[in-house]
């Protein structure tokens, strides 16, 4: 599955733009500012149907103009998929697949697979636990509907319970039925989450060692550990035990929305003992993880887009990880840099044909390296 072209109207900081891509690798350059990773976004969206980076659609239309228009085909088992997105102000999106819209959006995710790997998501590291929570989720949801689905009733049983716990404090009454109902249905649904993040951590932290392990030259001793308080008892027994406490609390103290997934370096946590490139590298391992794992459910290769990858990481790295993402484990790519003879080198090095365009003042030149 690879993305054959790209066509742009009045998205983001351009005003029209056509690109026709290779299967392979291909790259963004130009200096601050240009529009490189509004290129990777305008892919993001025919993949995903929304923003990588921001959420709301009507800001993505070039300033003072009225709506936007991003079409591109895509090559699947050889056969052509035309995807377009329109988005006017103050409608609705339209997304259509060969001419006939969409009328869930759901429909169209997962179709195209695409990973997106962007300074942005160092928050993934630095964050609350929540970021971690929401990753596992978001990479099991992609393969498994009956997941998100667990999600949405869990969470709304979370509410439910919450929300009875602060009225027990409020108001000193108590319906053991009514808590009982909650806890059940939180226990029924926590249990099977718990069960499905415990399985796919175990074959996901396996691929992950194994791409950091490459990427750093076994220079370094990371891992990624899946805690859970539902690891050291059943949820049922840990949610009795806890009742006084959360109604003292008015808040559930137990549960997968507890979990954590915690990254070290050489027993240390990340957060704080690693380095920028380190943590870098820890990033794209995980990113790269994601793309092994969804290449592996679906049975085809996602898109990677790599924005801005190569700030903090040294020389070594960087080759490593082309050389890495060019080779046949991979399809297509996409880079951002702002330095074109950077990229040239690299890719004359490990002897990789480079789709390369240059973008200035909204010019988008095409030259084959
Ligand atoms: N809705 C919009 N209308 C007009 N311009 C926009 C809009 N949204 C973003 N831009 C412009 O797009 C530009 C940023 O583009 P982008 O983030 O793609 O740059 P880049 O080439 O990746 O830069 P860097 O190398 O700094 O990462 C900014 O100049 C910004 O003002």
């Amino acid at each position: 599955m690879y993305l054959k072209n790209l066509s742009l109207v009045n998205f983001k900081n351009y005003d029209e733009a056509e690109l026709v891509f290779s299967d392979g690798a291909n790259a963004f350059t130009g200096d601050n500012g240009a529009g490189k990773t509004n290129l990777l976004d305008a892919i993001h969206y025919l993949s995903l149907c929304k923003s990588y980076f921001n959420p709301i659609d009507s800001q993505q239309i070039k300033q003072d103009r009225d709506l936007f228009m991003i079409q591109g085909k895509f090559d699947k088992d050889n056969q052509e998929e035309f995807i377009a997105c329109g988005v006017k102000k103050n409608q609705k999106k339209q997304f259509k697949r060969n001419k006939k819209e969409y009328t869930r959006l759901a429909d169209h995710i997962g179709l195209f697979p695409l990973v997106m790997i962007s300074p942005n998501d160092i928050g993934l590291i630095l964050d609350g636990s929540e970021e971690r929570r929401k990753f596992i989720d978001n990479v099991i949801s992609q393969t498994d509907n009956h997941y998100l689905d667990e999600l949405i009733t869990y969470n709304k049983s979370l509410l439910n319970r919450n929300a009875l716990l602060k009225r027990i404090a409020e108001t000193g009454r108590y319906d053991p039925t009514l808590l009982e109902i909650f806890d059940e249905q939180l226990v029924n649904s926590g249990k099977k989450i718990f069960e499905k993040r415990k399985q796919f951590m175990e074959s996901f932290t396996q691929v992950f060692n194994e791409h950091y392990q490459y990427l750093s030259d076994d220079a370094e001793q990371v891992s990624l550990i899946y805690d859970s308080m539902l690891l050291n008892g059943d949820f049922d027994t840990l949610l009795k035990s806890a009742a006084e406490k959360d109604k003292i609390l008015q808040r559930t103290t137990v549960g997968i929305h507890k979990d954590e997934l915690q990254f070290t370096i050489h027993g240390m946590p990340l957060k704080k003992f690693g380095s920028q490139g380190q943590q870098k590298s820890f990033l794209i391992a995980l990113k790269l993880a994601k793309y092994s794992f969804l290449n592996q459910q679906k049975g085809y290769k996602p898109l990677l887009l790599l924005d801005d990858i190569f700030d903090k990481l040294d020389d070594k790295r960087i080759t490593k990880l082309m050389k890495m993402v060019s080779e046949e484990d991979f399809g297509q790519i996409f880079i951002t840099d702002t330095n074109p003879e950077r990229l040239k080198t690299i890719f004359n090095s490990i002897n990789v044909k480079l789709n390369l365009f240059t973008i200035e003042n909204q010019i988008i030149r095409n030259e084959q390296n």
